[in-house]
């Protein structure tokens, strides 16, 4: 995974590295390094065509591996995560699309997504709320045994900006799975929240308590994306599906403990988009049990 910025952080510049081949040809604007990661690197450019940012995301050879094996190595993983974002991109799963790539060169060139990651806007919309009023909501919060529907009844209305985005992100899970694919990282790093555009902008009065809160609200509003297909794979196991479910399920109480008690309403919205899921979920108890046996024995 990345170590650096998202796209509204500050980036990197990119002379800190050799710039890829690809990216050392003309263009309307220089490139810009957004992460540097342990596999590679993601770069924003122009390279393509002026008007139509993109992605690059590359590969650089590793030093430390054989050249043969690590070529190898670079070609299989970037065709392999290009092949199962197509397959995403043809049946209408919200995700990149890929505009072109050199596997062998170690990059592919993906639709750049506006927005930021729905880590960002949630930790940018929770930081907004005092503690004590989330506390006073907490009651009861084990939602593993919350029955479908329940985790949403249970939210105040301050919370339906929240609530909505939880459904949304049930929903992209849900059609990523019914298209056979699996993720393998889902995260609240690895989905952006593309923005839906301005649709009316606040005027000039003092704004009512009630505009406030829909103003505060709009962070959490866009589409849903999809992102980082490294570890993809397609697989139509209710088991692979499962794990999917519990790692986002991880990732969403450690880096969003405060909203970890909605996590529910993101399965209920997976249960109403995906045929299958009734043996998912019946799956993921499953896992969550071994999960939990193993923190036991540490
Ligand atoms: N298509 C995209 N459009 C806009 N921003 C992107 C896009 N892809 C990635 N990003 C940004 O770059 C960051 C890193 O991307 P990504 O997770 O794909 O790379 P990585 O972590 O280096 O990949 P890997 O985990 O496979 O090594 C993301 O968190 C996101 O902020």
């Amino acid at each position: 995974m990345a170590t650096s910025s998202s796209p509204s952080e500050t980036p990197t510049q990119s002379q800190q590295f050799p710039l890829p081949k690809v990216l050392t040809y003309p263009a309307s604007a220089p490139p810009t390094l957004i992460t540097q990661g342990a596999e590679g690197r993601l770069y924003k450019t122009t390279h393509l065509t002026p008007d139509r940012p993109c992605a690059l995301k590359y590969r650089p050879p590793k030093a430390y591996r054989h050249p043969i094996l690590d070529a190898r190595l670079t070609k299989a993983r970037l065709s392999s995560e290009a092949k199962v974002l197509e397959r995403c991109w043809r049946e209408g799963v919200p995700v990149p699309a890929v505009y072109a790539m050199d596997p062998a060169a170690g990059w592919m060139m993906l639709e750049w997504i506006e927005g930021v990651p729905v880590r960002m806007a949630i930790n940018e919309w929770l930081g907004e709320r005092p503690e004590e009023e989330e506390e006073e909501e907490d009651q009861g919060q084990q939602d593993k045994d919350i029955p479908p529907g329940a985790g949403e009844a249970a939210a105040g209305e301050e919370e339906a900006p929240l609530v909505n985005l939880m459904r949304r992100i049930g929903t992209v899970v849900g059609a990523l799975h019914r298209t056979g694919v699996v993720h393998g990282d889902l995260t609240t790093s690895n989905m952006m929240l593309r923005p839906w555009g301005e649709k009316g902008q606040p005027n000039g009065c003092a704004a009512s308590e009630e505009d406030q809160d829909k103003q505060k609200g709009k962070v959490l509003e866009g589409d849903v994306v999809l992102i980082d297909f490294g570890l993809a794979t397609q697989s139509m196991s209710d088991e692979d599906r499962a794990v999917d479910l519990y790692v986002l399920e991880r990732a969403f109480a450690s880096t969003h403990p405060r909203a970890e008690r909605l996590f529910t309403t993101v399965l209920d919205s997976y249960r109403e988009a995906f045929k299958k899921a009734p043996s998912v979920l019946a799956k993921l108890e499953d896992v969550r049990m071994r999960g939990r046996k193993r923190s036991m024995l540490g």
